[in-house]
């Protein structure tokens, strides 16, 4: 097994808290309208503000916990068992990478010190969709039926937030969910083993700082702390919009625009699940909500491993994107309030798709 690295790096000394938002009345059908405009209002703030917050009363308050222990029950195969899995067998890289091996989310910071396994959508409906790699049934049994309960309803439950979102832009309520019929979402589960040593012997890096490259991400953890999240000093939106994905879903992301604030801890709360918005709703945005950088860090305190399930709701490979979202936008006169959905970015912009943005950030050639 590799040897865990212990990284010397400033404690987050933010207060946060994160935003936490009740999202019921978004996955609620029998919601009314104005328990909808409260969430939406929420969402638009924290989207705003910080692109990273809490959601409670989401709906998987049961099949979480389940899933953490369904991510623990798989990296506790024996290594030869889940080499079996290996992403490197698969076209999609789909399956089991182990420690040392694991994609680096940064490209200056070094290694990441995790174990990953990658799902992601079936069929054959795009470049991006394909056949996973299931753990056998005899050594997991009821693995596969579990974990793709929970893909299908983080999926549901990322089309719920998206219509908050699309209300909270003044854009149609359906817009996002419109574009997620099938999309190439992922789920990434992940182990950080906790870093050797002792308790002063600084803080393991787990996941370099980065930005998501899609569009939504769902993040359940365990009740080990370690995530954080880099705060932005300005609040009130209208960040830079990058013209074109750049390569890679790196430290510069689309919080490349000077205003960084200080490092805040995004620990686990109990049954809340979190948010985070990636560099195509960024970049779709036009700048109006935040793709935020975090990153992983294991205290040596905590001496247990770190567990998280990371579901990444992309959207339709053909989905159109343009920057401010297009004509539907215009016509509906978008701006959803302070901000403007149309800030920075309704120019004349070159035809993009989300697949084509998000392959082109993971620095994968498409034509
Ligand atoms: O493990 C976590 O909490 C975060 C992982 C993450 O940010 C990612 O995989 O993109
Ligand atoms: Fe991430």
């Amino acid at each position: 097994m590799a040897a865990v690295d212990a990284v010397p790096s400033a404690q987050p000394t933010g207060s946060g808290p994160l935003p936490v938002i009740d999202v019921g009345p978004l996955t609620r059908g029998d919601a009314d309208a104005a328990d909808k405009a409260r969430s939406a209002a929420a969402l638009r703030q924290a989207c705003v503000e910080w692109g990273f917050f809490y959601i409670t009363n989401h709906g998987l308050e049961k099949q979480v916990p389940e899933m953490v222990a369904a991510t623990r029950a798989l990296f506790d195969l024996p290594e030869a068992e889940k080499a079996a899995l290996a992403a490197s067998l698969s076209p999609l890289h789909r399956g089991w990478t182990g420690l040392g091996g694991a994609h680096n989310c940064s490209s200056e910071a070094g290694p990441d010190t995790k174990e990953s396994f990658l799902l992601g959508a079936e069929g054959s409906a795009s470049p991006m969709h394909g056949a996973n790699p299931w753990p056998p049934a005899p050594l997991l049994p009821g693995w596969q039926g579990r974990v793709r309960a929970y893909f299908a309803a983080a999926l549901d439950l990322s089309r719920a937030v998206s219509r908050g979102l699309a209300l909270a832009l003044g854009l149609p309520e359906s817009f996002f969910a419109d574009r997620m019929r099938d999309p190439v979402a992922q789920l990434l589960l992940l182990r950080y083993p906790a870093p050797p040593g002792g308790a002063r012997r600084g803080r393991g890096r787990g996941c370099g700082e980065h930005t998501d490259c899609g569009f939504l991400t769902i993040l359940a953890q365990d009740d080990v702390p370690g995530l954080e999240v880099r705060r932005r000093r300005g609040t009130t939106g209208g960040g830079a919009a990058p013209a074109a994905p750049a390569a890679c879903c790196g430290g510069g992301g689309e919080d490349s625009d000077g205003d960084l604030g200080e490092w805040v801890a995004a620990p686990p709360l109990p049954g809340a699940l979190l948010v985070n918005l990636g560099d195509l709703a960024a970049f779709w945005s036009g700048g109006v909500v935040r793709s935020t950088l975090h990153r992983v860090f294991i205290d040596d305190a905590a001496g247990r491993a770190r567990h998280s399930c990371v579901f990444f709701c992309n959207c339709d490979f053909d989905a159109e994107v343009r920057p401010g979202f297009g004509a539907e936008a215009a016509a509906k006169g978008a701006s959803g309030g302070g901000g403007g959905v149309s800030a920075g970015g309704s120019g004349p912009a070159a035809p993009m798709t989300a697949g084509k943005y998000i392959l082109e950030k993971l620095g994968i050639m498409y034509s």
